[in-house]
């Protein structure tokens, strides 16, 4: 496949940095299992960075008023996103629930698994990915509460570093009734780890 700058990334010179990269660890870019790596991998970046090029309001487009006052969540939406640090995947799960406001504006539920996939196709850290992901739902439907966790493993600590194959952080951002309210904070918990 022909490479391109259409995108949000420049794959031309992803594929140059993934030679060097080849080169720098001993291998023979030129050998024929390697031969497409670079521009495969400049693909890939494509996607897995592609939030780098959206905003929240592109995908939280649908909002609309439907009388309901209580608690929507959407829980064990399956995330995929890259350590910044090492720049390897960590993976797991977000829940994500709101209160609407007294307008009862609520938006579409997959429009929340949309939002999640725009922070986490982004260089990111746990804690800021989990905190992106509720100020954009505080910002646009101004509920009268958010709560999100994220539950994941980081591949950066299993496969190399401190070897922890199994460790998962959980990170939560609260806003508004969740972080004001306890009964309501600890009836969002227990939906989103009940099993
Ligand atoms: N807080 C936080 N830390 C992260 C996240 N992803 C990776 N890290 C950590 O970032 C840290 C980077 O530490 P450094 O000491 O700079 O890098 P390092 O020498 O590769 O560290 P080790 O992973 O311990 O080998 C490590 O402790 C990682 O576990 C994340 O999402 N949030
Ligand atoms: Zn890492």
């Amino acid at each position: 496949m022909v490479s391109s700058t259409n995108g949000s990334v420049d794959q031309p010179r992803i594929e140059k940095a993934v030679r060097e990269i080849l080169l720098a660890i001993g291998e023979d870019p030129d050998r024929e299992g390697l031969q497409e790596t670079p521009a495969r991998v400049a693909r890939a970046y494509e996607e897995q960075f592609a939030g780098l090029a959206q905003r929240p309001e592109d995908v939280l487009t649908t909002v609309f008023e439907a009388g309901h006052e209580e608690m929507v969540l959407v829980k064990d939406i399956e995330l995929y996103s890259t350590c910044e640090h090492h720049l390897v995947p960590f993976y797991g799960s977000a829940h994500v629930g709101y209160i609407p406001n007294n307008r009862g504006q609520i938006t579409g539920l997959s429009k929340l698994a949309r939002l999640v996939d725009v922070y986490a196709r982004r260089p990111q850290v746990q804690e800021r990915l989990t905190s992106e992901v509720a100020d954009a739902i505080q910002t646009t439907l101004e509920p009268r509460g958010v709560i999100v966790v994220i539950e994941a493993e980081h591949l950066c600590m299993t496969m190399r570093g401190v070897r922890k194959p199994g460790a998962k952080t959980v990170t939560s951002a609260v806003r508004g009734d969740f972080r004001n309210r306890d009964r309501t904070r600890a009836e969002a918990m227990s939906l989103i780890l009940g099993h």
